[in-house]
């Protein structure tokens, strides 16, 4: 049979990655044209923003959507039209953790997955490349098979693949320009492998072939699980050991340090921090547990739980830090927050250690101001409401600020907490915030950000996550 030849890329889903992706497949293959569509009007409208307001910050998209929007990417909310014209479907839709039912708390919620797949069973007129973006559980793509062998049309046929993206956000661009690998996974069968032929000569335009990794369906959708799960517990190993060093005045840095060194280990994911956020990495761990649990494997499910539990405990060690040292009460005190994301150079929220971090603070009824240089303030207060059911917005705005920059919020503040590592904390004119400051003034790095050596000359009392030194 010849080699089917991608021309027409639809993916459902306009979100983080859907986006992202497809318009760097679109930039660095001329020859397709890519329709990303959403059912989210506001979403495909800020896509297709004249002035280039995308839904999403992410460093280099707009200069990728100002290149190929109106040439070969398109976005729309018309589903059924793209999911018609085109060969391959990448399904990238959100797999949030299901909130009630069975399996709540813990399994991956799919009813996006499912209502997309039933589209385009419903819709397709032709045989089509089905390919699954979002992160799913194992065997998810036995599911979409039934689904669309048991509604489609007559003469069509789909093929499914598993293509689970590894980008990381703030680094989508780059990420997706040199992806360390790709991974595509097939049936097995003759059409198995000509459909992922297929997927791996579209990506074959800027990846090098070695890096395009080819296996099958249900390893596939594993390892994307697996791999978020290990770094996942990279980060919570190294947590862990952070606190061994408050106790003991270890420093974090040396032994990340140290212990990286080692070629087996490697020097890269040892930052001990507040916690890890995102949407992700929790969601897809507690999906592992699941997946152990349902398959009888109560050990192994315990084990990746852990990963969780280890940063449920850094996030509130962080919290009860603060408090310990601010003389065992916070009620009444003002304190800085600067960052509000999950991580540095993304406007995400989801997960976010300095929503658990403001929530606590709420709870022990300080007042907060809060500065993140990209997340929105309507982000926040949503943020905040959700995770204080208990106080209505009014009551959070009583205690909670949102300022413009970080010497802003800093002043007249007892304590500075580092949540994010955005690169302009960096570059705080130190010496003015402590002036602006009540004494004794207090900073809370929970990011190893600063130079703790020098705040310490200009008169902080200084706290560094994983660093056992004196104020
Ligand atoms: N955010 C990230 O950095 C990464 C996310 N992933 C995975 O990718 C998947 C998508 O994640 P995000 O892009 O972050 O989610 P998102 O929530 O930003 O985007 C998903 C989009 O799908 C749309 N959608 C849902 N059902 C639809 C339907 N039936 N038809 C049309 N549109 C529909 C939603 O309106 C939303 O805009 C998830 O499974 C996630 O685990 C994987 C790697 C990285
Ligand atoms: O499936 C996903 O969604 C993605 O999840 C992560 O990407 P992301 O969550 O965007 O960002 P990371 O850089 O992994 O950071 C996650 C969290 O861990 C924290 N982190 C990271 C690294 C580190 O050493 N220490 C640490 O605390 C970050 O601050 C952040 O809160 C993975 O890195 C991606 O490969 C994966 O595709």
């Amino acid at each position: 049979m010849a080699p089917i030849t991608v021309k027409k890329i639809c993916c459902i889903g306009a979100g983080y990655v859907g986006g992202p992706t497809c318009a760097v497949i679109a930039l660095k293959c001329p020859q397709i044209q890519v329709t990303i569509v959403d059912l989210n009007q506001a979403r495909i409208d800020a896509w297709n923003s004249a002035n280039f307001d995308l839904p999403i910050y992410e460093p280099g998209l707009e200069e990728v959507v100002r290149a190929t929007r109106g040439k070969n990417l398109f976005f729309s909310t018309n589903v059924d039209k793209a999911i018609q014209e085109a060969d391959l479907i990448f399904v990238s839709v959100n797999t949030p953790t299901k909130k009630s039912g069975v399996g709540a708390g813990f399994g991956a919620d799919l009813h996006y997955v499912e209502s997309a797949t039933r589209r385009i069973a419903a819709v397709a007129n032709s045989s089509k490349i089905v390919v699954e973006k979002s992160t799913v559980p194992c065997r998810t793509a036995e599911s979409m098979r039934t689904i669309l062998e048991a509604n489609c049309k007559p003469g069509c046929h789909f093929d499914i693949l598993s293509n689970p993206e590894f980008l990381a956000e703030g680094t989508a661009i780059q990420d997706l320009f040199s992806p360390d690998r790709v991974l595509i996974g097939s049936l097995q069968t003759q059409e198995g492998k000509d459909a992922c032929a297929a997927l791996a000569s579209v990506y074959a335009n800027w990846v090098p072939t070695e890096r395009i990794l080819t296996v099958g369906l249900w390893s596939s959708e594993l390892s994307k699980l697996a791999a978020n799960a290990m770094l996942a517990q990279r980060i919570s190993s190294i947590n862990a050991l952070s606190a061994i060093c408050e106790a003991t005045g270890a420093n974090i840095d040396e032994v990340a340090h140290a212990v990286g060194y080692d070629s087996r280990v490697g020097p890269k994911f040892l930052r001990a921090s507040v916690g890890f956020g995102g949407s992700c990495f929790q969601k897809d761990i507690l999906n592992l547990v699941y997946l152990s649990e349902s398959l009888h494997l109560p050990e192994v499910a315990a084990y990746w739980r852990q990963v969780v539990e280890m940063n449920e405990y850094q996030k509130r060690r962080f919290s009860k830090t603060v408090v310990d040292t601010l003389f065992n009460t916070i009620t009444g005190k003002h304190i800085a927050v600067l960052g509000f994301a999950f991580k540095a150079d993304t406007g995400d929220t989801r997960e976010s250690p300095a929503i658990t971090i403001i929530r606590d603070f709420l709870a022990e009824r300080a007042y907060i101001t809060v500065y993140d240089p990209k997340v929105e303030e309507a982000q926040i207060w949503q943020d905040l409401s959700e995770a204080c059911p208990d106080l209505t917005l009014e009551q959070i705005k009583k205690q909670v600020t949102i300022a413009h920059s970080a010497v802003e919020a800093c002043k007249s503040q007892e304590a500075i907490v580092i949540a994010t590592e955005w690169k302009e904390f960096r570059e705080i004119d130190w010496q003015t915030v402590y002036d602006n400051m009540t004494k004794p003034a207090f900073v809370f790095d929970g990011r190893l950000l600063v130079d703790a050596d020098k705040l310490r000359q200009i008169g902080f009392k200084v706290k560094v996550i994983g660093r056992g030194e004196r104020l």
